[in-house]
């Protein structure tokens, strides 16, 4: 095992805040050295690899490229399209940060005798009792710690959050005052790094490319996103919709078609190309169970009332119960009912303001 040391290995996007976290840990006395990872290139654009290099040639840092595009399209956009075609809602970006980034800068970072690794997170971290816990960052309009749920001991001891106590605003005015001024007015990147925010277009454009790829137990995937039906809970016909995967569980808008009430989407059925619309009541639930679950110390949460759950990024706190199942999956007995209960979408738990763990969502009712 590696001792500790004051090298760090820094996942640096090119974007403001790694490359702030890159001169705030300079200052802060570590001998830094920063690695983009090839992940993905929107229209074949490499600027962010040109921004990082020059950025650390700018402070007198070691810079490398890690190319990770192969693993990225298997283990991230194959997997998105899949739980589409599949009825599911996706979580890339938590997938990404747990299973893909953190674990290749330990990787990277252990090959080459480095200790600590680090990204411009907006996270903290705090140590109690022996046990490392990811905390909200200071910034709580930046606060990416729903991202973070899989992180485990083995990582998050050796994780520096450079970001976590500054506002994005502080961020900013930092690369200013320094002479940074590319770094200083970089937009801020938004949603899923590969996709628009409209994932339809991305869907439809990758299945026109690659939609002979199957799932086990189903036909080929371009062939089975085709007009169905919207139906009312009773299996009603209510319109056309213009194929499964383009919808989400809770979705109001973007169904075109027009009645003179509310509806949402209750339920996706793949298999009949069937999506039925239903009152916003009708879809609220008041248990989940969840699979590939990460608890940070179950001591903190298994049998305690006033745990928190967040099923995503900005949306509000619910209170609930968790257990563990005897075929080891996670009960989530909520306090309230939630709406929009999606398979496939991450929930992440905190207690006293610290990140408890989380998993994915395998079915609510
Ligand atoms: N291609 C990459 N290579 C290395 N590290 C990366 C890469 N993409 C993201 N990271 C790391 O993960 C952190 C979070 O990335 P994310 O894309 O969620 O945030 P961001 O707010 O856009 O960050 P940034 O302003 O640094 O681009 C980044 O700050 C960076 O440290």
């Amino acid at each position: 095992m590696i001792e500790e040391n004051r090298r760090v290995l820094l996942g640096m996007s090119g974007g403001t805040d790694s490359s702030v976290a890159a001169m705030r840990l300079l200052e802060g006395g570590y001998e830094v050295t920063g690695i983009t990872f090839r992940f993905y290139e929107l229209n074949d654009s490499t600027e962010y690899l040109e921004d990082a290099r020059s950025l650390a040639e700018r402070l007198g840092i070691r810079h490398i490229t890690y190319d990770a595009r192969d693993v990225f399209r298997k283990q991230i956009i194959e997997y998105f399209v899949q739980e589409y075609m599949e009825g599911r809602t996706p979580v890339p970006c938590t997938l990404c940060n747990n299973c893909l980034k953190w674990p290749l800068l330990a990787k990277v970072a252990d090959e080459m005798g480095i200790f600590y690794i680090a990204t411009g997170h907006y996270v903290q971290k705090v140590e109690l009792e022996g046990t490392y816990y990811i905390t909200h960052a200071a910034d709580p309009d930046k606060d990416q710690s729903f991202f973070l749920w899989g992180l485990k001991q083995d990582i998050l001891r050796r994780i520096l959050l450079p970001m976590g106590n500054i506002t994005k605003v502080e961020a900013r005015v930092w690369a200013a005052e320094r002479g940074f001024q590319k770094v200083a007015t970089k937009k801020d990147s938004i949603g899923v790094c590969f996709c628009p925010m409209d994932y339809r277009s991305f869907l439809k454009e990758w299945l026109a490319r690659n939609g002979q790829l199957r799932s086990e137990n189903v036909s080929c995937w371009s062939e089975m996103v085709r007009r169905g039906r919207f139906v009312d809970e009773k299996g009603n016909f209510i319109g056309w919709h213009e194929g499964y995967p383009f919808y989400t569980i809770g979705q109001r808008r973007g169904l075109g078609i027009h009645l003179n009430r509310p509806v949402f989407v209750k339920e996706i059925y793949p298999e009949k190309n069937e999506v039925v619309l239903s009152s916003l009541s009708a879809l609220e639930k008041t248990e989940m169970q969840l699979k590939d679950w990460n608890l940070v110390n179950p001591q903190k949460i298994l049998g305690y009332n006033d745990v928190i759950v967040k099923i995503r990024y900005r949306k509000q706190e619910n209170h609930c119960t968790v257990t563990v199942t005897p075929d080891n999956l996670l009960h989530i007995q909520l306090h309230e009912p939630l709406t929009a209960i999606a398979a496939g979408q991450a929930a992440a738990f905190y207690r006293d303001g610290l990140l408890l763990g989380g998993g994915i969502i395998v079915n609510a009712r």
